[in-house]
């Protein structure tokens, strides 16, 4: 039995478990929820009330969410005078599955991001992030119904460990003394007044992640994998990225994934007509083409031609600023789900892409959508899919309704601008 040190018990439901890999969810599962700050006691309430609805109306009240409060950022500050307590990973621990709404994160100073320590705690090495576009959203592209792509971003590793010194303090007098002395490194332009940072990358958790993207693929019939990467630039972090990501593709996915690194050598074995010839083939047999693209070029080309990318695997910077310029695509930050999964515990925490958005908090105004698709994606884990497919029905009359938050009334003409709560209820009405 669970014990907690501050938090009461459930009062009611039952966990979810894992077994053998696959997850048992019962009618009345526990699952923990975190408000959030900013606008996230806003988004949070309209998106509690969507998803407990499309549950309702799934299965005629046969199964319900047993939601379960736990506490992190300012909430938990002014409750237990604690940023995150160990109350709340306990019970992610716990009870596997959970959603949060967005927590704030100071700049240039004070704590740590409670986001990205979460993910990290409880090891959640896949952030999740499909984007895809709902008919009639407002979009700055000409063909934003071309693009359909999930981004895999590594969620543990990479500048996001922390590792970090402060200009001009010991450790980094310390840490560039070591660097100059013992590494003979000759090439820190202002070794007086630099900060320093590290990004460890490694193999296993390259891996783990570039597995996840593949076994996606393979399981949602998608074409290729592609590695984002600035291996020309970091070459024993980001490159040695993208050649764990090849290895792994040719050692464990060798009859159903067919490689550029495959292609190269053939190329330089047989010629160029070979090497595509072989490729041909391989998309005939559908098997999934594993590439890779430098990260700069990317950000272009999946704006340019969307369609050469289907399942994006990459490191977590690069996956960071992937997430928010993709979204800009399909209508915004205001509708960009996303989920930090665990594959082999079972962990996973639903989360928006965007943040707390502060100048708006408490104005009731912001858009639900992105923590309503982040429960949707939750619905379809949990494999209560009739729930989310009636969130996409009343999330699409919605939008094809013109009844919009701000952030799409501002770019619709002749829309009708309404509240974030409003959006919630009409999506819930539009289920039908
Ligand atoms: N996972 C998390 O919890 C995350 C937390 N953060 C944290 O959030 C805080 C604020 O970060 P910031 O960089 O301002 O980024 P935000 O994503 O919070 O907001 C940036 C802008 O995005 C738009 N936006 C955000 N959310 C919505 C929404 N629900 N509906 C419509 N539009 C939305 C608004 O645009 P406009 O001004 O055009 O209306 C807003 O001003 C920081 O402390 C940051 O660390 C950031 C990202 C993720
Ligand atoms: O933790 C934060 O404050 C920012 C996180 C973020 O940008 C993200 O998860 O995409
Ligand atoms: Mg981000």
């Amino acid at each position: 039995m669970v014990e907690f040190k501050q938090y009461e018990l459930p009062k009611s439901g039952e966990p979810i478990s894992l077994t053998n890999g696959k997850l048992n969810v019962p009618n009345n599962p526990i699952v923990p929820f975190i408000e959030g700050d900013g606008t996230g006691p806003d988004i949070w309430a309209a998106s509690q009330r969507v998803l407990d609805a499309a549950v309702e109306k799934a299965y005629n009240g046969e199964r319900k969410i047993a939601w379960y409060e736990v506490y992190a950022g300012e909430k938990a500050f002014n409750k237990f005078n604690e940023w995150l307590p160990e109350d709340t990973l306990t019970a992610i621990k716990e009870y596997l599955i959970a959603i949060k709404g967005p927590l704030t994160t100071p700049i240039g100073g004070g704590i740590r991001s409670l986001n990205v320590a979460l993910r990290q705690e409880l090891d959640l090495y896949s952030c999740v992030r499909p984007v895809r576009y709902f008919q009639g959203v407002p979009s700055p592209v000409r063909r934003p119904e071309l693009v359909d792509m999930v981004i895999f971003r590594e969620n543990t590793e990479d500048i996001y460990a922390g590792i970090e010194y402060k200009a001009f303090s010991d450790e980094v007098k310390k840490v560039i003394e070591f660097l100059q002395n013992e590494m003979g490194v000759n090439k820190i332009r202002f070794p007086e007044s630099s900060g320093i940072g590290i990004k460890p990358v490694s193999e296993e958790g390259s891996k783990r992640l570039i597995r996840a993207a593949i076994e996606y693929a393979i399981q949602h019939n998608r074409k290729s994998v592609t590695l984002v990467h600035k291996g020309n630039i970091m070459k024993f972090t980001e490159g040695a990225f993208k050649n764990w990501g090849y290895e792994l593709a040719e050692q464990e996915y060798g009859d159903k994934t067919f490689t550029w690194g495959q292609y190269d050598r053939i190329k330089a074995e047989q010629g160029t007509e070979a090497a595509d010839k072989a490729q041909e083939e391989a998309q005939a047999q559908g098997k999934i083409i594993v590439k890779d693209a430098i990260a700069d070029i990317a950000l272009q080309q999946v704006l340019t031609r969307p369609t050469d990318f289907d399942v994006i695997a990459t490191l977590n910077l690069n996956g960071d600023y992937l997430s928010d310029a993709l979204a800009a695509q399909v209508g915004g930050i205001g509708i960009a789900p996303g989920a930090n999964i665990n594959y082999v515990t079972g962990h996973a925490i639903f989360e928006a892409t965007h943040g707390t958005a502060p100048k708006y908090a408490g104005l009731d105004v912001v858009n639900p959508g992105s923590v309503i698709l982040s429960g949707v994606l939750m619905l379809e884990h949990m494999g209560w899919n009739e729930a989310a497919d009636l969130i996409y029905k009343g999330l699409e009359k919605s939008i094809s309704d013109k009844t919009v938050t701000y952030d799409f009334a501002r770019l619709m003409d002749g829309a009708t601008k309404v509240k974030c709560s409003e959006f919630g209820d009409l999506i819930i009405k539009n289920m039908g």
